[in-house]
């Protein structure tokens, strides 16, 4: 039986066998009596290593012996292997040649916190947004068939990530091309809260079912001798088939389905994937585990510890820094502006794609559980069923991370901004989010908003402009979308009472000369330190559609450089929108945007980026001099 830890070890446990293993290869050498230990040194191993990192912790445990089982069974890399989002991927990272970096995880520099082909041959595919899996993995398999190559391809996807409709696109055509491959359905009955849904309660049911599925094998046995009583059990069965038959759902598809199973009983998950793993066709495992499996503290709690901070040990905390100012999350931000609107305006329905909690929304879920909806993940869904209740005259709004609701951008154009409904858009995460790296920026939206009529776009600069711009997008009659980031603002209390702000219109917050740094969202704090150098006027846009033309105009013709800076990328963000304006206006200015290169951001803290990219107070200045600079030489040259 695994053991259970009550404590994160703060040093290093002892693992001799997993200290013998580089590669699965040499897991693969050892006899198999001896997994279970390997099982053990790797939770341990495990616990300590997110202690000193941080980072994703319940869903890795949950899979400790069901990675052990497929390293040891299937022959990696060679097999594919395809995890879903990957946030469960430390084990197999540990077992994969990455044993001794893992504390670096998520660290610039580091491993990545997902899945990434090019940090190791043992990762297929590049994941971290959910249910990409089993196409990856179809791919894989179609692929090698057309290769002529015998491999084996297995995707292993949560119960969470189940309920994407990706994932049902994949399966229904797997099931037509008959193709080799074992999907693993990992279901712990959680996604990052509990999990939602007819899908999540159908599974749920197939375990309740077990003692069914228990009674029916041992009813086979004792009453196949007494005909009369064997034809009452079957037809009863024909019965109970239908409401709690575990292989209804998938096998109706035309995946052969096998389980449910207990996930972390070892010797069970090595006797069926040795008989799984060659059977041709589609295959579909489901086995039951538990998040956080082996540290009580988070299988009590699985929602809280499906990510932790890294664990400071005792002595550090005495000497603990001197907390900062009133900050809050934006995110609590948001979460106060919903229940405070949705006190005044019955018409408010809150809507989440399965974020519940990092999208500050847990208080008003408990508030007003009627106006609200965790759609499971399903950002498409989420805003199209936004678009239906807009048609009946409430005032949704969703609540999405910039990286997700990339998702849904079909649904955004086709189903909201088409018809021009009152759908409101709590964009949370906008903008390089840090640990969680590339697959997760929120730098691309106003690239992919700002295109589309009638939506309007802001971007509030501090708590408070957050509070007040979240409650004007949501007053306006038509889609509407606030952009924040990841953290803390720079501690602007808010005015609890509510105004609505004029739509377009910037604000000055310094009149200076030469230089005018046009300033959307947050990056204000550094816009402003950098000015006080330059002497330069400084402008909080609010507003990247639409843009406060008569104040670009004025700037324009009274400053000798423009200069835009944004938390997006420079291609399609909001200083182009800047520059199209002046172009369309033939207005001549020299303009110099700071943002975002045309590459991806790979994870590190996200201040610590940011000032790599240039976009702290003394980048953002020496950029500024740089151009100024640039100007007088070309100036000198006539
Ligand atoms: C498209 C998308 N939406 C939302 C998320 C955020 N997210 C990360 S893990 C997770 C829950 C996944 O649940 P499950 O697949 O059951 O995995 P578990 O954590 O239970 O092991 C969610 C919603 C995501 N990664 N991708
Ligand atoms: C794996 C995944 O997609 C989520 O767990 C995500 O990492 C959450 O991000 P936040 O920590 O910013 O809420
Ligand atoms: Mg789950």
């Amino acid at each position: 039986m695994a053991k259970t830890f009550d404590e994160i070890p703060l040093s290093r446990p002892a693992t001799p066998l997993l200290d013998g293993i580089d590669r699965p290869e040499q897991l693969r050498a050892l006899p198999r009596e001896q997994l279970a230990q390997v099982v053990d040194e790797l939770r341990a191993y495990l616990l300590y290593a997110v202690g000193q990192s941080g980072g994703h912790f319940g869903a890795g445990l949950g899979v400790v012996e069901l990675t052990v089982a497929l390293h040891y069974l299937f022959d990696t890399p060679e097999d594919r292997l395809v995890w879903d989002v990957g946030h469960q991927t430390y084990p197999h990272k540990i077992l994969t040649g990455r044993r001794e970096a893992l504390p670096t995880i998520r660290q610039q520099g580091g491993l990545s916190g997902f899945p990434k082909r090019s940090e190791s041959e043992f990762d297929t595919f590049g994941v971290g947004h959910s249910s990409t899996s089993i196409s990856a993995a179809l791919g894989m398999a179609l692929g090698a068939e057309m290769a002529g190559k015998q491999r084996r391809t297995v995707a292993v996807i949560g119960d969470g990530a189940m309920t994407a409709g990706q994932a049902f696109e994949a399966l229904n055509h797997a099931a037509h091309t008959k193709s080799n491959l074992l999907v693993i359905l990992n279901d712990n009955n959680m996604s990052i809260s509990h999990n939602v849904g007819g899908l999540a309660n159908y599974f749920a049911r197939i375990w309740a079912s077990k003692t069914y599925i228990a009674l029916r094998e041992g009813g086979k046995r004792v009453l196949s001798a007494m005909p009369a009583a064997w034809d009452f059990l079957r037809r009863t069965e024909e019965s109970m088939k239908n409401m709690v038959s575990p292989d209804a759902l998938f096998e109706s598809i035309g995946f052969n389905y096998i389980g449910p199973m207990d996930g972390h009983d070892l010797d069970e998950l090595l006797t069926t994937l040795t008989n799984l793993r060659d059977l041709k066709g589609p295959q579909l495992l489901h086995i039951y585990t538990t998040k956080g499996k082996g540290f009580a503290p988070a299988e009590a709690d699985p929602i809280g510890y499906h990510a932790i901070n890294k664990i400071e040990p005792k002595k550090r905390l005495q000497q603990a820094i001197p907390k900062p100012g009133p900050q809050i999350k934006y995110q609590d931000v948001f979460g106060r502006f919903l229940c405070d609107a949705a006190a005044r305006d019955d018409r408010l329905v809150a809507i989440t794609p399965a974020m519940c909690e990092g999208s500050g929304m847990l208080e008003y879920s408990q508030q007003f559980p009627e106006r609200f909806h965790d759609v499971a993940i399903c950002e498409q869904h989420a805003l199209t069923l936004a678009a239906g209740l807009a048609c009946e005259g409430q005032k949704p709004v969703v609540a999405i991370y910039s990286t997700f609701l990339q998702r849904a951008y079909d649904q955004l154009i086709h189903d909201v901004a088409l018809q021009d409904l009152d759908v409101t858009l709590g964009i949370d995460r906008a903008g390089i989010v840090g640990e969680d790296g590339a697959t997760h920026g929120g730098v691309f939206d106003i690239g992919y908003l700002r295109c589309v009529p009638n939506m309007i776009i802001a971007a509030p600069a501090d708590e408070n402009e957050c509070r007040q711009l979240l409650y004007t997008a949501w007053q306006h009659p038509g889609p509407s979308a606030v952009r924040y980031p990841r953290g803390t603002g720079p501690g602007v209390p808010m005015v609890e009472q509510f105004t609505a702000l004029p739509i377009g219109k910037a604000r000055t917050l310094r009149d200076g000369r030469q230089v005018a740094i046009l300033s959307f969202g947050t990056l204000l704090p550094a816009a402003m330190a950098a000015a006080d150098a330059l002497g330069a006027t400084v402008v909080d846009m609010r507003w990247v559609k639409p843009l406060d033309e008569i104040l670009i105009r004025e700037l324009a013709t009274s400053h000798n450089l423009l200069v835009t800076l944004e938390d997006h990328q420079l291609m399609a963000g909001a200083g182009s929108a800047v520059s199209e304006y002046l172009a369309a206006s033939a207005i001549t200015v020299p303009v110099l945007h700071l943002g975002l290169p045309d590459t991806f951001i790979h994870h590190g803290k996200r201040e610590a980026l940011l000032a790599e990219l240039g976009l702290d107070a003394a980048g953002i200045e020496q950029s500024i001099r740089d151009r100024l600079r640039l100007l007088d030489v070309r100036a000198a040259r006539g």
